[in-house]
């Protein structure tokens, strides 16, 4: 017995590989001299492919999957073989987390394979194991399970898995593995090319799979199709549903899933919802049981089931169509995966097809607007569903068909599907469906009727959004929505209008969420212009905070705090009625939640005392010689006092922040600064500025000839006054920031805006008071106030550039708000750079730096403290009304600190320091 085989049955258990081209791929990934491209159906056993090489491997095989649950499910099944597999991902708890990462740090790591999403992948945080593990020769493989998502052609695209091309370029010499099932020829070359993949060598199986029965069923026909689905279900388990295993029902809706659940528990099958509306613990649920064989049927939507592997899976239903034949294939091949007859069976209804269609062409549609651009792709999502169309419609063997799309010869059909059983029955089935149609009339036809008419040519576009890859679930119900749709087709037509007008529409149009997000009620459109990328923030930065209140201030979040989170998301999503009032409710909650930690930790950070802050500030030492924008954020708030501190950013450039903190660290000559040093450091009060003056790094480029850079000397007139405006400032501020709030803090320390696009750069700055001010006192309308103190404003690159500031150091501060998924430009090309330097640094400290930081720089429990020991009568300011005259004195004193009581005081300096 060759090495091999011992270790496929030591490992698995297996006698021996279940198919010739098992054995074939999984030999040539041992040889590990080319990359490889497996591409078997679903069920063929894939993932032996790379398992049991990497076991045999010396080093650590990362494997890239594109959901948290299918790694959850392919880890358990490894620790269960006592594989040591782990997984890396954001729900890990994070002492797991440290005990993973402490394995891979060590010497000679116990783990064998790492499971982790492409996010995760490309995440700073990650980024200094990575380096670690590849310079230290520790990868043994890469393998990218479900490979078609890296292909724009591929049913199931995302994005991100784009970016695994780059991460290849930095594993040279790691030996690639790609795996797929579903790939028609366009989509494998595709994943080619993205992967980088150096002239694989391809295992391929054919995709007819002889267990598994066809059939399709017009369910318009029938007089009680949950009756007809409950009898079909009960034969395909065998009528003993406890013991003869187990089906999956996919839904396009979750109103659809929950009736469907419903009427089969009721006819007497027990069936469970599975969608993303549920709660994450029903949901879970749902999936616990279903895989326990305590329920039998699970109904889903389609974000259920990728990778699921359960064998005796006995029926796979669709009770709506699938977008792709690709994805139908994929979908119902998680039938008979024990090899025993099952059945697939689709419950077709040209209503259903018309409303696919309908939506898959709005898609298309968005994505162009989005782009702005036509590609040749984007013609695939309405092929592929042609595809699937024809599937059904079609008088032909249900098998020839999906063989022929995969370009596979015709197989044997042998009876396998309901023409080759019985042509006539199809073609009866057909004919009382055209029938049907006829009577029914035009609400059959291909196209759905708008006010305006519906002219594919137009909204169709000949052209595709790359994979049409969210279809589910925010689609509405599919039963009597006639008005739902009209209104949808109201809105496209506006948008197409609006779009030839040369209008930003696109913006407003939404963009549902992705088949793992965490949100409750994530496809709701409640809330108009509020994105689910916004949701998701929200939601990050309260589970941030919640994780922080609990101490574990690691980079993870455990799944408690995630659950909490969402739910604490989503009582305020129901509660509010904009998207800035639900912004500026969650900026609210957080602010609450930090004063509340803070006030726990008041009475040992007043001990601190400032000499400790002092030194601390000078030996916070860069890291790698740089020193992060977030390191000298108090610069911002510098600017806030116009000048009134020493060293005020007015009149540095990034560059002198640069030269002076590596001066700095030359001549303090420390040991790099713990993160949580300079989180005190950055907590500025008013005992701290003269320290901070004489001790920071951050010398003022002008400082000679400005009369604003020694506060410690005695402070002139002019001083005096712009220490007035300084002070006047922050009344305003925090005057504005009570009025406004019940409600949002731009104290809270997190901005709130439109997370970035993918690969986009589109950060939004915090305001710095003066912009606030500014900016809120010409609203009246609270929301418009809650607008201006959550939008992005460009306050900080236009203040920069006025100031002929360069902006690079307070955008990256910035950034560092966003959290890991924000990273800044340096974060993002520090993986690549380090590479290729051959220097990897380490970014996990400095994603903390950044962290931390932003969570104390503007701790508002800290700025509250600073400004009432400073101004005593903060409070009472912040109750009394003010006039429009007093907003208009306001606000001209914000825009020029010299302006006093209806006059200006003009200074030379005064103005050269505004230009500078
Ligand atoms: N050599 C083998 N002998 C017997 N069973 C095997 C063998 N290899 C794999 N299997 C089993 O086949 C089932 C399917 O394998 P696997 O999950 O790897 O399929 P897959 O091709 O990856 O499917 P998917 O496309 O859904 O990811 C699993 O239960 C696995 O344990
Ligand atoms: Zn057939």
């Amino acid at each position: 017995m060759s090495a091999v085989h011992r270790a496929l049955k030591t490992h698995f258990g297996f006698d021996k590989f279940r198919s010739q081209q098992q054995e074939d791929a999984v030999k040539a990934v041992l040889k590990g001299d080319r990359d490889v491209f497996v591409l078997m159906p679903t069920g063929a056993g894939k993932s032996l492919c790379y398992q049991l090489p990497a076991l045999l491997a010396s080093g650590i095989t990362l494997v890239i999957s594109p959901l948290i649950a299918l790694i959850q499910d392919q880890v358990e099944h490894l620790k269960a073989l006592n594989v040591p597999a782990r997984s890396i991902n954001s729900k890990l708890p994070s002492a797991e987390r440290r005990q993973i990462l402490a394995d891979l740090e060590s010497e000679s790591p116990r783990l064998k394979l790492l499971y982790i999403t492409p996010e995760m992948v490309a995440s700073p945080s990650f980024q200094p194991c990575l380096s670690s593990l590849c310079a230290r020769g520790l990868l043994a493989y890469l393998a990218v399970d479900e490979a078609h998502c890296v292909s724009q052609w591929g049913h199931d695209f995302r994005p991100d898995y784009l970016k695994l091309g780059d991460l290849r370029s930095r594993l040279q010499g790691v030996p690639c593995v790609a795996l797929t099932a579903t790939a028609p020829k366009r989509v494998q070359e595709d994943i080619e090319r993205s992967l980088k993949l150096r002239s694989p060598l391809v295992f391929t199986t054919p995709v007819f799979r002889k267990n598994l029965k066809y059939d399709v069923i017009f369910r318009d026909l029938l007089p009680d199709p949950y009756v007809h689905l409950l009898a079909f279900a009960k034969e395909a388990l065998g009528g003993n549903t406890a013991e003869k295993g187990c089906g999956i029902v996919y839904c396009r809706t979750r109103e659809s899933c929950e009736e469907v659940a419903h009427k089969l528990t009721k006819l007497g099958i027990p069936a469970k919802p599975y969608h993303a509306g549920l709660k994450v613990g029903d949901r879970t649920e749902s999936q616990t049981d279903w895989m326990a064989d305590k329920v039998p049927v699970i109904v889903a939507t389609i974000s259920f089931g990728m990778g699921v592997d359960k064998a005796n899976v006995r029926f796979v239903v669709h009770w709506n169509l699938a977008k792709s034949l690709a994805s139908y294939y994929q979908e119902s091949g998680r039938a008979g995966r024990d090899g025993l007859p099952s059945c697939c069976r689709i419950y077709y209804s040209p209503k259903d097809r018309d409303q696919l269609n309908f939506l898959i062409r709005k898609e298309i549609s968005r994505k162009q607007e989005k782009r702005g651009s036509e590609k040749e792709q984007d013609k695939a999502p309405l092929m592929d569903f042609e595809a699937m169309v024809a599937f059904c419609e079609q008088e032909g063997c249900r098998h020839a068909t999906i063989s022929q799309f995969f370009g596979n010869p015709k197989p044997n059909c042998a009876g396998a599907c309901d023409f080759c059983c019985d042509p006539r029955l199809v073609r009866a089935q057909l004919a009382r469906a055209a029938a049907l149609s006829t009577r029914t009339g035009p609400a059959q036809s291909a196209e759905p009727r708008g006010p305006f008419g519906f002219n594919p040519e137009l909204y169709a576009g000949g052209r595709k959004g790359y994979g049409f890859e969210r279809y589910d679930e925010e689609w509405g119900s599919e039963e009597d929505d006639s008005e739902k749709r009209k209104k949808e087709f109201g809105d496209l037509f506006r948008k197409q209008m609006s779009l030839r007008r040369m209008s930003d529409v696109a913006k407003e149009t939404f963009v549902p969420p992705d088949a793992d997000c965490m949100l409750r009620d994530a496809s709701s459109q409640r809330i108009p212009r509020l994105t689910v990328k916004s949701r998701e923030h929200c939601l990050s930065l309260l589970q941030e905070c919640l994780t922080n209140h609990r101490g574990a201030a690691e980079l993870s979040h455990s799944s408690d705090t995630l659950d909490q989170a969402v739910e604490i998301e989503h009582e305020i999503f129901r509660a509010s009625k904009s998207a800035n009032l639900y912004k500026a409710s969650v900026l609210k909650r957080v602010s609450e939640m930090k004063k509340s930690a803070a006030a726990s930790v008041a009475e040992e950070k007043q001990s601190e005392s400032n000499e400790e802050t002092a030194t601390c500030s000078s030996s916070c030492q860069p890291l790698d010689g740089f020193t992060l924008a977030s390191q000298v954020y108090s610069l911002k708030r510098k600017r806030v006092g116009a000048g009134f501190r020493g060293s005020s950013s007015l009149f540095q450039t990034a560059g002198d922040l640069l030269k002076n903190s590596q001066k700095e660290t030359l001549a303090t000559n420390k040991t790099p600064g713990d993160p949580i040093c300079e989180e005190e450091e950055q907590v500025e009060t008013g005992k701290t500025q003269k320290m901070k003056s004489d001790s920071s790094p951050i010398k003022a480029k002008t400082s000679t000839t400005s009369p604003l850079s020694s506060p410690s000397k005695k402070l002139t007139k002019k001083q005096q006054k712009l220490a007035e405006a300084a002070k006047d400032m922050r009344r305003i501020s925090q005057y504005f920031g009570k009025k406004q709030v019940d409600t949002p803090q731009t104290k809270a320390g997190s901005v709130i805006s439109e997370p970035e696009e993918e690969g986009s750069q589109n950060h939004t700055p915090l305001p710095n008071h003066t912009d606030l001010i500014t900016k809120n006192s010409t609203s009246t309308d609270e929301e418009s106030v809650t607008a201006v103190l959550l939008q992005k404003s460009p306050s900080a690159e236009e203040t920069a550039s006025r100031d002929g500031t360069p902006i690079n150091t307070e955008i990256t501060a910035d950034r560092a708000v966003h959290g890991e998924n924000h990273e800044s430009d340096a974060q993002r090309k520090s993986p690549k750079q380090s590479h290729e330097n051959g220097s990897p640094s380490p970014p996990v400290k400095r994603s903390r730096v950044m962290k931390d930081t932003k969570r104390v720089t503007f701790d508002p429990v800290v700025q509250e403290t600073q400004f009432d020991t400073v101004n005593g009568d903060a409070a009472e300011i912040s109750r009394k009304p003010v006039t429009l005259k007093e907003a208009a004195d306001i606000v001209v004193r914000c825009l020029d600190p010299f302006y006093k009581k209806g006059k200006f005081a003009t200074k030379i300096c005064a103005s050269l320091s505004f230009r500078r």
